[in-house]
């Protein structure tokens, strides 16, 4: 399996201050990567280096072969996928919601004059139903659910076939059942052979979907520990990572975490 994203000794400082610091770490084609961390960790600041939309200080970030400061970001940022907040903030309210996806693959974010062709016409639709979008085709994404915007945003980042898939904070502010929804979907696209590689930024344990391969735990700009889900994800990982001792449960490939003492029966949590 070749790389698709490699870190070598990453620093990364702003305002004098050490943000990011010695990272090294790589992603595989075929691994789904969750980032875990305290607010301010650094979490939002390495997908932004995956993304090619920002360069390390010093050390270096090679994506999909290139390595950035030696080749033409833009070409780059067509062959990754990304959707987070900030992305969904530059969508404009009124673009209906199959030419969110549409127009990703002409990189741009409002439609305009542009004639699409039938293909791409034909692909955007085939992701919407994918997504559960397609009874919103005609919807403006402004009107949309925070839960079917969420979606939405994350069919115009698949739009384009993309070779990395970039995801921060997919479920954050979703009810329950869009959340469930959710991480069904992202669930079943992990686990599909044909889906590329794929890094999501979670502040959540339980919002880890089933499909994901590999976690990498951030602290203070710094890994606590990176590789093998089932072997990175430990009650003692945890408590290194957010300083606080955890009771962690996995049942049906879904984790919970809960501060140990915290909750009643605490005794017969901890089993993985
Ligand atoms: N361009 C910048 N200039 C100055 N400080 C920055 C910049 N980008 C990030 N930071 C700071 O770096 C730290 C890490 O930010 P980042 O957004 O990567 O953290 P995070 O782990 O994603 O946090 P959260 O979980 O709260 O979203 C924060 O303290 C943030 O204020």
């Amino acid at each position: 399996m070749s790389d698709v994203l490699s870190l070598s000794d990453v620093s990364y400082v702003r305002d004098g201050r050490p943000i990011l610091n010695g990272i090294d770490w790589t992603v595989e084609e075929d691994q789904r990567w969750v980032i875990l961390g305290p607010n301010g960790a650094g979490k939002t600041t390495l997908l932004r280096l995956a993304s090619a939309g920002e360069f390390p200080t010093s050390g270096t970030v090679t994506v999909l072969g290139r390595t950035l400061g030696r080749v033409d970001v833009f070409e780059l940022r067509n062959r990754i996928g990304m959707a987070s907040s900030a992305t969904a903030r530059r969508i404009p309210a009124g673009e209906t919601v199959r030419d969110v996806v549409l127009t990703a693959a002409y990189s741009v974010e409002g439609r305009w004059n542009e004639e699409y062709d039938r293909i791409d016409l034909r692909q955007a639709d085939r992701i919407l139903d994918e997504w559960e979008l397609g009874g919103f085709a005609e919807h403006r994404f402004g009107t949309l659910s925070d839960g079917e915007r969420k979606r939405a945003t994350i069919a115009r980042a698949v739009m384009t076939d993309p070779e990395l898939l970039l995801l921060d904070e997919p479920s954050a502010s979703l009810d329950l059942g869009a959340r469930e929804r959710l991480l069904r979907l992202l669930s079943g696209y992990a686990e599909s052979s044909s889906s590329p590689a794929m890094i999501m930024v979670t502040h959540h344990v339980e919002e880890i979907p089933p499909g994901f391969t590999h976690a990498l735990l951030i602290r203070e700009g710094e890994i606590q520990a990176a590789g093998e889900l089932e072997s990175t994800l430990t009650a003692e990982n945890l408590e290194a990572t957010f300083g606080l001792p955890f009771e962690l449960s996995r049942s049906r490939g879904r984790y919970a975490a809960v501060a140990r003492g915290a909750a009643d029966g605490a005794d017969s949590a901890g089993a993985i």
